[in-house]
């Protein structure tokens, strides 16, 4: 399999050759030449695999350059019931991504149980090992950049601690985050993990990492990699969890599903649009943002319009303020046929702080491509968070809450409506006891890391002073 940048002008890659590095040369993101496809026999035949067969399964169509037997052997060393055991009382910790049967017909699909308690370590936690896979091989070393609202940061630092020949230097939003994922962070004394906090907003260290990913010079030289999900290594794996969550929540492959997504950076739904792709069958995609609604007004008014960071809230779900989302270009790829020049076209004036117009294209968003999407706000949060517990019994995050309360609104009743459990409410303690007034629960071994003495650095949001910074710590 050939991966293809979005943008058109970059050369046709293998999958182990785009594993470390972010953007395409062109500045565009890595998508597979072309999507693999299940066919109904393929999907029953995967219908009662475990985490780890089928996530062979998925990624064994798309990695052919990594030997059958090295690619099983590493999804097997990820997916365990250890790795993600931070479960719910009465889950299963082999199921790895377990339901959870709120009524029929709406369930939320647990992605949070692995060791920061975000979604993020589904994918996080295969590209460490894939990482010192592919470093081991070659005998190289990368010097990981990335940036985080909050989850990215953590899962990237717990799966790449330790591992030889990787540093990690990691950009976060200067005082934005929960005081819980702060300290997951800053608490980490690992000589090769490196925190920065940069005064700005999450869309500031983001356009940080893309420029230095575009300092051709400065990232062969210092081998720049990435953990965000502008690396296709992320979205492939979060793929998985859509099949499963579909194959926990139906009987045979002619019922459909919808999914709803806490979406900011459209990583997570992207995997599900790509799932659709390969032939899941999906009927809508409800994408849920917060009052950071960009992505909201693109699937309502076909306008995509990001926002600066003046007008980018910090809100109770501070892993979703973005306002400028990079894989939505992914999709906007599969939306105008394929067109790297259109996309060139689009993000040409995106990159110069512009918008573009695609309301010709909205009725093939929502009949071909099954897009919906809806927004919520502290309020609506809060009481979601309020009446999930009353109702059911179940303690939700405010990211899934936002998705909660858009899949209420947008369902319809036919259908199950999966929605995507993103963290677990002990990572934003302050909104949950706001909202339910009482600490939520937290493993153990998690105690008290709020008082542990923490290391990270203070930098505006400069592209040269990261630069010097790594050139610095090398
Ligand atoms: C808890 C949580 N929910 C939702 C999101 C949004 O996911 P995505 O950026 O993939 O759209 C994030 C961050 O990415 C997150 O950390
Ligand atoms: N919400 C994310 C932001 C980065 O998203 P990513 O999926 O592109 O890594 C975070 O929590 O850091």
């Amino acid at each position: 399999m050939k991966y293809i940048s979005t943008r058109g002008q970059s050369p046709a890659l293998s999958f182990s050759e785009i594993l470390l590095g972010g953007l395409a040369p062109d500045g565009g993101l890595y998508l597979p030449k072309q999507y693999p496809h299940f066919s109904d026999a393929d999907l029953t035949a995967m219908r009662s695999m475990s985490y780890c067969n089928l996530a062979f399964a998925i990624l064994s169509r798309l990695v052919d350059d990594i030997p059958a037997s090295d690619l099983k052997a590493i999804i097997d060393k990820t997916y365990t019931a250890e790795v993600y055991g931070f479960t719910r009382a009465g889950q299963n910790s082999e199921d790895i991504t377990p339901t959870v049967k709120l009524e029929d017909n709406l369930y939320l699909l647990s992605l949070s149980n692995g060791p920061t308690l975000a979604f993020k370590d589904m994918a996080m936690q295969l590209l460490g090992n894939l990482f010192e896979y592919v470093l081991a091989k070659t005998g190289e070393t990368t010097n990981i950049l990335g940036a985080t609202s909050g989850d990215t940061g953590s899962a990237a630092e717990y799966a790449m601690r330790g591992k030889k020949g990787v540093r990690v230097f990691m950009l976060s939003p200067h005082q934005k985050m929960s005081r819980f994922q702060t300290a997951q962070m800053f608490s980490l004394q690992d000589d090769n993990i490196f925190n920065i906090a940069v005064t700005g907003v999450f869309d500031d260290a983001q356009d940080m990492v893309k420029a230095v990913s575009n300092d051709h010079a400065f990232k062969a030289k210092y081998k720049i990699g990435a953990v965000n999900s502008i690396n296709w290594g992320r979205i492939v794996a979060q793929v998985v969890y859509y099949f499963k969550g579909y194959f926990a929540v139906t009987q045979n492959n002619s019922q459909k599903v919808s999914f709803t997504v806490p979406s900011g950076n459209f990583g997570n739904v992207c995997a599900g649009h790509i799932a659709r792709m390969m032939g899941l069958p999906i009927d809508k995609l409800v994408v849920a943002t917060n009052e950071n609604d960009v992505l909201d007004e693109f699937f309502k008014t076909g306008v995509y319009k990001p926002r600066g960071s003046a007008n980018t809230y910090h809100t109770s779900s501070p892993s979703m303020d973005i306002s400028k989302a990079s894989n939505f270009e992914r999709f906007v790829y599969d939306l105008v046929g394929k067109d790297g020049a259109k996309v060139r076209e689009l993000w040409g004036s995106v990159d110069q702080g512009g918008a573009f117009d695609l309301t010709s294209y909205m009725s093939k968003v929502k009949a071909e491509f099954g897009f919906i999407s809806g927004s919520s706000n502290h309020a609506n949060r809060m009481q979601t968070i309020r009446q999930t517990k009353k109702k059911y019994g179940v303690v939700i995050d405010t990211h899934t809450a936002d998705g909660l309360k858009v899949a209420l609104e947008l369902r319809d009743a036919k259908t199950p409506m999966v929605v995507l459990e993103t963290a677990l409410p002990a990572k934003f303690e302050d909104a949950l006891v706001e909202a339910l007034g009482e600490v939520p629960p937290r493993p153990a071994s998690l105690n008290g890391i709020e008082a542990l003495p923490q290391k990270f650095t203070v930098m505006d949001a400069n592209v040269e002073a990261i630069k010097a910074f790594i050139v610095a710590n090398t």
